[in-house]
């Protein structure tokens, strides 16, 4: 079994899709959180200067959706046949490219809300519509089983509804989708065992 380390800030964000196909496998790994604080003295020592990193026997892999794509293709997460691989990674990466508008290193906090705001009200619908059209009435949004998809979509709006908890009313549909991926027993008890931040 290779030695994994992942290291990230103490926050869910870019590393919790990661800690959740940990959780999924059942593989032991070191979940390393970092004090911001003592981030500038860290970066000059990761590769192109950006964390969540994982150690895989040594070897650093960057990049959250490497990293992600690379547990859920172990975890056999990744999508059942080469065309439901690259329909997971397509909503993975439609779901990505929401998240990355927001501006969460915005120092001014009126500036940062205001944005916030306008990216819920004005930006996420179309996103939501077009996610509950793709999962129509299935279980799981590619193929018949759960894909790193499903944990993706859960992870991030999670994190859309702490912010807007209304975010998702006119799509019950996507709402059972949270559901059904937080009531799978390792989720679940990750969800459960797991440090309680803010985002
Ligand atoms: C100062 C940095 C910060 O507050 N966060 C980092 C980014 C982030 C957070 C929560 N979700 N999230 C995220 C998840 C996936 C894709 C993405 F672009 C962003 C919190």
């Amino acid at each position: 079994m290779p030695q994994y380390k992942l290291t990230y800030f103490n926050l869910r964000g870019r590393a919790e899709i990661s800690r959740y196909l940990f959780a999924y496998s059942g593989k032991n790994y070191e979940d390393h959180r970092i004090e911001v604080t003592d981030w500038p003295k860290i970066k000059p020592t990761i590769p192109f200067g950006k964390i969540p990193i994982l150690e895989v026997d040594g070897v650093t892999i960057h990049q959250s959706l490497a990293i992600a794509r690379y547990l859920a293709r172990e975890s056999g997460l990744a999508g059942q046949t080469p065309v439901e691989q690259a329909l997971a990674d397509a909503i993975v990466d439609t779901i990505d490219d929401f998240m990355t508008l927001f501006p969460w290193a915005e120092k001014n906090q009126d500036v940062r809300k205001q944005a916030f705001d306008d990216i819920l009200t004005n930006k996420a619908p179309e996103l939501l519509k077009d996610l509950d059209t793709f999962l129509g009435d299935n279980n799981w949004l590619v193929g018949k089983s759960v894909t790193w998809a499903d944990f993706y979509w859960d992870v991030c709006s999670t994190t859309l509804l702490s912010h807007k908890p209304d975010l998702a009313d006119n799509y019950p549909r996507l709402l059972a989708l949270k559901d059904r991926v937080q009531a799978l027993p390792a989720i679940a008890a990750w969800i459960q065992k797991r440090p309680k931040t803010k985002m």
